[in-house]
């Protein structure tokens, strides 16, 4: 079903949707008419779930008189309900809960004046303020004000021309006010700050952040904040979207009401799409399922990024209509704040107030839409009757018509005339955001449940990864060979040299080198895969999974440890999966020694590595969320020199000491040398002895060393026994000088360094070359690769939970 299907008329949103009963009386609803019963020192057990910075302090005998004094003024400002204000333009009808009067104008200025008693917005018609109508709030009891001032937010950026770091400000000292049963949208040409203003309402932005941000007449406001893109899990149908939204909210409650998905499925109009997945919804639907979802933490708040963009104008209309019917309940007083572009001029008379920001991130006008236009035409900037007044507005706030037509309007309009003494005494929004303390394992279990869903539902990526993987196992067992493994590097036995041609000693000892060496790349080219596809997959699909965490954490579903825990264990099957068909599939392809635990310990730290790397790349994702490009060039650019300071491609006996730190730094280091330790260590040479000596059958042949066996065959080379092969080239052909600088090379590099440790015993020539001189090397390995593993996971669990709450 299309939105055009759902009839505008037909939809009604039920105000029981956000009434309290039995199930809520865990949360108290936030309003300081009896501030006394609200505070959390005599709320129910259950309401300690509910934190706030004041949470565990009383309220000072000062705040609650002035509350009550509040409270008291507001019942005195009862009057008569003038429910609808019929529109000065078109006669649209439009509901007001402000307070406005008429009169003539007396100064020329048009000011909005904040009483806790009465909300007064400078209304306008036919040029003349309106000073003497009063609108009253439905449930004055009740309502509550978000009062901003000199609201000023700045970035600091590096400046190409100075080539300085300096400070920019996207906000230009907004102030203004809302309240609660008012649905206000914010408007301004693109790059005025609308995103970055609501985000400050929304206290997602401290950093860079000054002016006053307070709220009157409640003491626990609870926000939800619905970003501009809908963060939805695209998988889920809508039923089980709302179900998991439902069962995160009341995740503190011993049993969930579903009830109430089924009413909101049903006011939303999304009935008929209820088994839909949310990935087919229509743009409309998902807006729509967005704002239905965060009604389930009864927010007094709801902040709404663009909830229009994108629809045509009917879904456009359904939307609004959907926003306007939220805050009609009037037993849950709500206040809703929505950015919106280019509204049509029936759309922009649904909401109660625009608030316009100039290109600089200034005030331009808050108040009535319908006073906007002969606040036009009073300055003398009035609307062309063939230009559509909201994209007039926007034109005139983008300077399109110079900054002179800014200045009239922004002399015209001021913001509310709180002064510094009033505002001090009211409680700033940060201090009365309700922060909800979710149960850790109960919203772990039902985060569980919801990403297994997902995960069961996206098998063909399950599928492409594990034909990817058997590919590239494939391709490079063919490459390498079928035997590259076999070759152990140990040194050749007495009884080869003696009797083999100096011409066959030379390719056999070549060959032996070279198929360790090439093994070793084979090898190291799996823990590479490992490494650098752990980073990439998880780049590429968790800064998705950021922003839906970001929303869902910041309003209040469930902690960010709990997301993390499940991130991880949900993980774990293609953690394990990948690196097992690699490793199982290149061990048995490539003729590695038929030794099970070799295998394991193999399997074990490409295992180990892909779990770095799982972690590497969500910190990554993590840091550059809103940046993709930037978060796929750094995917590509952190492995690098782990890879490089590995010590396969530069020894780590050759690095420059000033280097050294890097590798130590590298995990490839310790991978690398737990794969050779694991691959050539554990009496490799011992095993290829006896195997050599059961095939010839010679019980007594001598066990050499490399520290034999390398002088001996120089030596041999060189008949007359001289142990500095160099003064003896004169008489030998060319042949016998290059197998003999072979060897010399050879012996170089075996011999250089640690030549007692590293000859002390029978091993391979790769422990010598790279100077491992034991089968610990491998559990040191090992317990590093544990540490670097828990020390990278916690990290990456405070980068994202730092993104989290700097936003
Ligand atoms: N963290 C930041 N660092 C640097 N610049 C920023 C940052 N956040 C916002 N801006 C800049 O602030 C300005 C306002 O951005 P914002 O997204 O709030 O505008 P907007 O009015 O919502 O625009 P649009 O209507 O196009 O969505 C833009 O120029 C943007 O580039």
């Amino acid at each position: 079903m299309n939105n055009q299907q759902i009839s505008q008329d037909s939809l009604t949103i039920n105000s029981d949707i956000l009434n309290l009963d039995d199930e809520d009386n865990y949360m108290d609803n936030g309003y300081n008419d009896n501030p006394i019963s609200n505070s959390p020192q005599t709320s129910s057990p259950q309401s300690d779930q509910i934190l706030t910075d004041k949470s565990k302090e009383p309220l000072s005998a000062a705040m609650t008189q002035q509350h009550r004094n509040q409270s008291m003024a507001n019942t005195a400002a009862t009057v008569a309900t003038v429910p609808v204000l019929k529109s000065i333009v078109n006669g649209t009808n439009v509901h007001a809960n402000y307070v406005h009067r008429t009169g003539p104008v007396d100064s020329g200025k048009i000011r909005m004046l904040v009483n806790p008693n009465l909300i007064k917005i400078p209304s306008i018609m036919n040029g003349s303020i309106n000073n003497n109508q009063v609108l009253p709030i439905e449930n004055p009891a009740k309502s509550f004000d978000v009062i901003w001032k000199d609201i000023v937010y700045s970035v600091r950026q590096f400046n190409r021309a100075t080539l300085k770091m300096e400070s920019r400000n996207i906000l230009n000292g907004l102030s203004g006010q809302i309240s609660s049963n008012q649905v206000t949208a914010i408007m301004g040409p693109s790059g005025a700050g609308k995103s970055t203003f609501l985000e400050v309402l929304a206290c997602r932005k401290n950093v860079g952040l000054t002016g006053c941000l307070n709220v009157r007449n409640i003491n626990q406001i609870r926000i939800a904040y619905v970003p501009q893109n809908n963060c939805l899990m695209e998988l889920l149908t809508v039923y089980e979207t709302l179900t998991f939204a439902c069962r995160l909210n009341y995740s503190t409650m011993p049993t969930v009401n579903y009830n109430r998905v089924e009413k909101l499925i049903t006011e939303f109009g999304l009935s008929e799409i209820r088994d839909t997945k949310v990935a087919r919804c229509s743009g409309g639907q998902q807006k729509r399922i967005s704002i239905a979802l965060e009604l389930f933490s009864k927010p007094n708040l709801l902040i709404l990024d663009e909830p229009t963009t994108g629809l045509d104008s009917s879904s456009c209309s359904l939307v609004v209509k959907i926003i306007r019917e939220l805050v009609r309940n009037p037993k849950y007083p709500m206040a809703v704040l929505a950015t919106i572009h280019q509204p049509s001029w029936s759309v922009f008379t649904e909401f109660d107030n625009v608030y316009i920001i100039s290109h600089k991130g200034e005030n331009l006008y808050l108040g009535p839409p319908q006073e906007l236009l002969p606040l036009l035409e009073k300055i003398n900037l009035p609307c062309d009757r063939y230009n559509s007044p909201p994209d007039y507005i926007i034109e005139i706030a983008a300077a399109d018509y110079g900054s002179k037509p800014i200045e009239l309007i922004q002399q015209e309009f001021q913001g509310p005339q709180l002064g510094d003494d009033e505002l001090e005494q009211l409680m700033t929004m940060a201090e009365t955001r309700v922060i909800r303390k979710t149960p850790l394992l109960k919203s772990t279990l039902i985060l569980l449940n919801r990403h297994g869903i997902i995960f069961s539902r996206n098998m063909m990526i399950v599928f492409y990864r594990v034909i990817g993987i058997i590919l590239l196992s494939v391709w490079l067992s063919v490459t390498f060979g079928n035997s590259i493994g076999e070759s152990s590097g140990c040194p050749l036995k007495k009884l080869q040299l003696y009797h083999m041609p100096i011409d066959r000693l030379n390719t056999l000892f070549e060959e032996e080198v070279l198929s360790v060496m090439q093994n070793n790349c084979c090898l190291f080219f799996g823990l590479i895969v490992g490494l650098i596809s752990g980073i990439t997959t998880t780049v590429l699909g968790f800064p998705r999974e950021m922003h839906t965490l970001m929303k869902e954490y910041n309003n209040g579903w469930y902690s960010c440890i709990s997301f993390y825990v499940t991130k991880t264990i949900i993980d774990i099957p293609m953690q394990l999966a990948i690196p097992s068909i690699y490793t199982v599939y290149i061990y048995t392809s490539t003729g590695q020694p038929n030794q099970y635990f070799r295998e394991a310990y193999l399997l074990l730290i490409t295992i180990m590595v892909s779990f770095v790397a799982e972690g590497i790349g969500a910190a990554v994702s993590a840091i550059f969320m809103r940046e993709p490009t930037t978060a796929a060039f750094a995917a590509g650019a952190v492995p690098m020199p782990m890879i490089l300071f590995g010590g396969f491609l530069v020894k780590y006996s050759r690095m420059p000491f000033y280097m050294k730190w890097a590798s130590w730094l590298s995990l490839m280091k310790y991978a690398y040398e737990a794969m050779i330790t694991s691959m050539y260590g554990f009496d490799r040479c011992q095993y290829n002895y006896e195997l050599f000596a059961s095939r010839v059958n010679v019980s007594a042949i001598e066990k050499p060393t490399w520290a034999e066996y390398l002088p001996f065959m120089l030596t041999t080379l060189n008949p007359n026994g001289d142990q500095n092969p160099d003064e003896s080239l004169t008489g030998m052909d060319e042949d016998e000088i290059a197998i003999r600088q072979l060897y010399t090379t050879a012996f170089d590099a075996v011999n250089g360094r640690n030549a007692s440790k590293a000859f002390s015993y029978d091993v391979s020539i790769i422990f010598s070359y790279y100077n491992i001189d034991g089968d610990w090397v491998l559990y040191r390995s090992l317990i590093i690769m544990v540490i670097y593993l828990i020390i990278v996971k916690i990290i990456t669990y405070f980068v994202i939970l730092n993104k989290l709450k700097r936003g």
